[in-house]
């Protein structure tokens, strides 16, 4: 393989997680380009015969689009009892299990698929590892396009900086899978993240944030070391 260590990370973690996948199970699938890998390698267990009868639930179009390109069926949260296992990487991860997910925008469908799952298993890269949320990484926070303003201002009060996520070869703003827009806010340390994953969502206009506390049951960390990719979890 000559690919650079974080995506040899991102590969060798996405395929140990998808391991993981047994037949028989619904599957949350989640966004980003580590969980691509696992979503690639479920499809290429189903295809060589070693997982069975598995149906995906996805958490963006991202996801949708890749399950088709590998074959695995997908059903929505009114076909299901149940989720057994949601596979989906994270922005950063603090030594709690505490996350800060939505760099793909996808992190509304994202908490709703990844809370339901009977055991969630976060995929990273060892870059994506902090001591505080907040260190590296803004904080993605989804909002109605009609209530930008007054929910940027509330975020100033809070002590956040926020910034409206502009597109990347798209003329605007991003906009997400459910049409609305992302606010990115810097806080310059998140010392109690469930208070303020509340705080933040009970603002009039907000849909959702990135702040995924007490949600993770595994995480796997893809690290590079002597050139050896491996995978560790806690
Ligand atoms: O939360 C997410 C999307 O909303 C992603 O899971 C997160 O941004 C990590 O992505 P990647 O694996 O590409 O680094």
């Amino acid at each position: 393989m000559n690919a650079d260590p974080v995506t040899l990370m991102k590969q060798q973690v996405g395929y140990a997680a998808a391991a993981k996948v047994q037949s028989n199970s619904i599957v949350g699938l989640g966004t980003g380009s580590t969980t691509a890998y696992a979503i690639q390698a479920i499809g290429e267990r189903l295809q060589s015969g070693d997982l069975q009868n598995i149906k995906g639930i996805p958490t963006s179009f991202q996801a949708i689009v890749l399950a088709r390109q590998y074959g695995i069926p997908l059903v929505t949260l009114d076909e299901v009892e149940k989720i057994d296992i949601a596979i989906d990487g994270a922005d950063e991860v603090d030594p709690q299990k505490n996350l800060i997910k939505g760099g793909g925008a996808a992190h509304t469908q994202e908490k709703i698929v990844d809370s339901l799952a009977d055991q969630f298993i976060v995929v990273v890269d060892s870059g994506k590892l902090v001591d505080h949320l907040g260190s590296t990484f803004l904080l993605p926070v989804e909002v109605l396009p009609m209530a930008v303003t007054p929910v940027m201002k509330a975020i100033e009060k809070l002590g956040g900086k926020p910034q409206l996520r502009m597109g990347v070869k798209k003329a605007g703003p991003v906009v997400t899978d459910q049409g609305n827009l992302v606010i990115d806010v810097k806080f310059d340390r998140i010392d109690q993240p469930a208070e303020l994953e509340k705080t933040l969502n009970n603002l009039p206009g907000v849909l959702e944030n990135g702040l995924f506390v007490g949600v993770a049951d595994i995480i796997m960390v893809g690290e590079v070391k002597d050139g050896q990719p491996s995978v560790r979890e806690f």
